[in-house]
């Protein structure tokens, strides 16, 4: 009967008797089974290990570049003999150079690999020499351990491990802190001013160009150098600036921190493991010693943070700061130099193309909508930040995005939400502590808060990054005073007039209630990242704009109707709109009228924009507080170009007064 244990219908199994007895059925297989065959479910093949080490050693397959060595048997090589070196070994030698104490001239010993890590690892080939005891530091007996390029998932690892404030994101992005530094120190940045420099460069009143001399950065250098050789291990990135295979520049990146290594991984190029085996010297190289201050004693010092730019030794050094921008926006400071030497226009701007070819850029200082505009679902990408324009077109100098994430949306900024995923670094946001989840809303840590991913997570990024000439020049100006129209036509007098001012008005507070809005000028919309004098790549824009026909545009991505407090920004939807129309090149055919004081020529229709906006008093219901912040504006404008008025732009004297002559008029 049911439940007494006693079925054996099937003959698949029988109580024993004792079961009878209250004790655990005996279970018996079926008739004729062998016993090699009890177990149905693990007929898995023999294993090829014999102990868990081995079994972990298989785990991971050699690759390059970015496993320790090359030609298997992980000796740790010896000094050079008359064999040529691997180029494992000709790296190493590579970064002891790059490393080595200008005082003591020598490179330190380096390794390849984690220190943790059990793996072989190989280290540079060292010529025994005596010294005398006096001339032996520690530093001079250890090693450094050196993380040469390695791959996004290997820093994270790192990142994790040994990096505090490093977490996944819900969506697999490297959140990370960069400590008591959430933006760039502009007036941290020092210049050397040698005999070349001093004649070059643009010094004094409104330069971002703050002497040092050579001794001073010597000291600098040597203070990042050994701080550098004293850790366990550091990160070196080779890689390249410039899409332009002609004019392409090879850096090495030196840092503490695996946040530092992988945000430098997706805002540079990424070499090819074969460019990477070919790297050879770089032509400049960044010490960041991050968190490690300068000395506050030393000459030209005004705080713990100094960022230094030595164009003649192809050096920059970083004390005292973990912003990684710094390192971006210093190698952009050197494309500044490099390039206008060789007749190529470096630009503060984002660039993209459309399926016709049409080339945009969008120049603009921080947070105008360069990355956020020029991220459009309907064209290509070709970069969002920096570019160069030459003879042959624009290109891109950058591998990578770096894009304020405050308030970003899914709805409105679908293409940087979905960058956000795994390789992506994401600085100083706040996330859910259980979920990961990150809330973009959040300025608990900063409002600055960015992530930096390579360019191709953009799904219609365009690679090689580089295009044709381009088409229309779009200026950005994120007006808060609310009296900029938001968009006008330019002549190429005023697009000058507008590029050597390089106007924006942010809000000057985070802080509740209204605050005044503050007027920024900075020239050729980046005047922090400029060597030469503005005028200088003035005149090769005007000459590009002129011999390619481009046109110039005005847009304000700010307020209306009304000053911060009383207006509003106006709706990214709209700016989207506008930007279409002139992509489209239906704005080039529209009809305009000029307004007052900045003889702005305002279409009177833009397709999906409300027409009432256009016109930026119709927008505002205090018409007279309209004027008064007009004049306001047009004053600061005004007082902001003086120091320009004593300065020829090109050849072309003509030019150069058509240019004073297009400022505002009151
Ligand atoms: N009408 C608008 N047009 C453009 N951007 C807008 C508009 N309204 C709001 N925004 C927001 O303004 C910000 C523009 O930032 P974006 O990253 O594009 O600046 P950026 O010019 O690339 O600055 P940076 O050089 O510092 O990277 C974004 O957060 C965007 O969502
Ligand atoms: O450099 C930075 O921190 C961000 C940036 O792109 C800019 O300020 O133009
Ligand atoms: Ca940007
Ligand atoms: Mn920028």
């Amino acid at each position: 009967m049911a439940g007494n244990g006693n079925e054996n219908a099937d003959g698949d199994f029988s109580f024993s008797a004792a079961a009878a007895r209250d004790a655990l059925p005996r279970i018996t297989t079926e008739k004729g089974a062998k016993s090699a065959d009890v177990c149905h479910d693990d007929t898995a093949p023999r294993v090829n290990f014999q102990t868990i080490d081995e079994l972990h050693s298989l785990q991971k397959k050699r690759s390059a570049p970015t496993t320790p060595l090359k030609e298997g048997g992980g000796v740790v090589m010896g000094t050079s003999g008359p064999t040529t070196p691997s180029s494992g070994e000709t790296m190493l030698q590579s970064v002891s150079a790059s490393l080595a104490s200008l005082t003591r001239e020598t490179g330190p010993k380096l390794i390849r690999g984690d220190p943790t890590s059990a793996a072989k690892v190989a280290h540079v080939p060292h010529t025994p020499t005596s010294v005398p005891a006096a001339d032996v530091s520690d530093s001079g007996l250890k090693f450094t351990h050196i993380l040469h390029n390695l791959s996004p998932a290997e820093l994270y690892e790192q990142a994790i491990k040994y990096e505090k404030g490093s977490f996944v994101t819900s969506t697999g992005a490297l959140a990370t802190l960069s400590g008591a530094k959430t933006g760039r120190s502009p007036k941290d940045k020092r210049v050397v001013k040698d005999e070349t420099t001093a004649s070059e460069l643009w010094w004094g009143k409104g330069s971002p160009n703050i002497e040092m001399d050579e001794q001073t950065f010597l000291v600098n250098r040597e203070r990042a150098v050994d701080y550098l050789n004293s850790l366990d291990k550091v990160f070196v990135n080779d890689q390249y600036l410039n899409w332009d295979p002609e004019n392409r520049i090879k850096v090495r990146i030196v840092s503490a921190r695996a946040y530092h290594s992988l945000f430098m991984h997706n805002m540079c190029i990424r070499p090819t493991p074969e460019e990477l085996e070919n790297f050879g010297t770089p032509d400049f190289t960044i010490y960041n010693a991050g968190k490690f201050p300068c000395n506050r004693y030393t000459h030209y010092m005004t705080s713990s943070t100094s960022v230094d730019i030595n164009l003649g030794r192809r050096e920059m050094v970083i004390l005292g700061t973990q912003y990684a921008g710094e390192m971006k926006k210093g190698l952009f400071g050197v494309m500044h130099y490099l390039m206008p030497k060789r007749k190529i226009l470096s630009l503060h701007s984002g660039c993209n193309m459309g399926k016709e070819g049409d080339v945009a850029l969008f120049f603009g200082l921080s947070g105008t909508g360069k990355t956020t505009l020029s991220t459009d679902h309907n064209r290509y990408l070709i970069g969002d930040d920096e570019h160069c324009w030459s003879d042959a077109g624009v290109s891109n100098i950058e591998g990578g995005c770096y894009a304020k994430c405050i308030d970003l949306s899914r709805e409105k900024e679908p293409d940087i939400w979905n960058a956000i995923k795994f390789g992506t670094v994401l600085e100083n946001v706040v996330f859910d502590e259980h979920t990961r989840e990150v809330d973009y809303n959040d300025k608990s840590v900063t409002e600055n808060t960015r992530a930096a991913y390579p360019i191709e997570y953009i799904p219609n990024s365009k690679i090689p990054c580089v295009g044709p000439h381009p088409k229309n020049v779009i200026l950005l100006a994120c007006d808060a005073f609310g009296v900029l129209p938001p968009i006008s036509k330019l002549d190429l007098a005023q697009t000058m007039y507008h590029f050597i001012s390089g106007y924006t008005a942010l809000v000057a507070g985070t802080e509740e209630g209204v605050k005044e809005p503050r007027a920024t000028f900075s020239a050729c919309f980046g005047a922090a990242f400029i060597m030469l004098h503005p005028t200088k790549y003035a005149a090769m824009l005007a000459e590009k704009m002129q011999a390619q026909g481009a046109t110039g545009w005005l847009v304000n991505t700010g307020w209306s109707g009304g000053s911060y407090g009383a207006g509003s920004r106006i709706k990214l939807a709209y700016t989207r709109k506008i930007i279409d129309a002139i992509h489209s090149g239906s704005l080039l055919n529209a009809t305009y009228h000029k307004t007052e004081i900045f003889g702005l020529e305002i279409p009177n229709e833009v397709e999906g924009v409300p027409s009432e906006i256009l016109e930026p008093m119709n927008a505002w219901e205090d018409k007279e507080a309209y004027k008064d912040t007009l004049l306001k504006l047009a004053g600061l404008f005004r007082n902001n170009f003086e120091t320009f008025t004593s300065h020829k732009i090109g050849d072309d004297g003509k030019l150069t007064e058509e240019i004073l002559a297009a400022g505002p008029n009151f």
